[in-house]
């Protein structure tokens, strides 16, 4: 895995460009981590999925933040080690759409 490094703002903006429904939240003045809410038919397939974001995060030892009611599901994205965004949270929250898209 090459160094991970915080995103500036505009690498950050572009990146997002390909994920529509992440938003990325700005915490004391700087971007702190990227968010998206995902909508299920029902309280399973919500937790169908959240299995698979669980392997996943174990996987690439990246851990999303989860925040689960009945059939939403918000996840947060943010690098510890790099105090903000880094490509491996991008790259998770494409896989994680990936998932998403698989279970709707
Ligand atoms: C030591 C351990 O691998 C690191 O603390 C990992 C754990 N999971 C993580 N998950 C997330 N979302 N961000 C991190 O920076 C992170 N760091």
């Amino acid at each position: 895995m090459t160094k991970l490094v915080r995103l500036s703002s505009t690498e950050l903006q572009n990146a997002l460009k390909v994920l529509p429904q992440w938003r990325s939240v700005i915490r004391d003045g700087q971007m702190d981590h990227i968010r998206r809410k995902y909508q299920f038919k029902t309280f399973e397939t919500s937790w169908a999925f959240l299995t698979r974001v669980a392997m996943k995060a174990h996987r690439m030892g990246h851990h999303p933040t989860i925040i689960n009611n009945y059939n939403i599901v918000e996840l947060e994205l943010t690098t510890h080690d790099v105090g903000g965004i880094s490509e491996l949270d991008v790259k998770m929250a494409k896989l994680l759409d990936k998932a998403a898209l698989e279970m709707s």
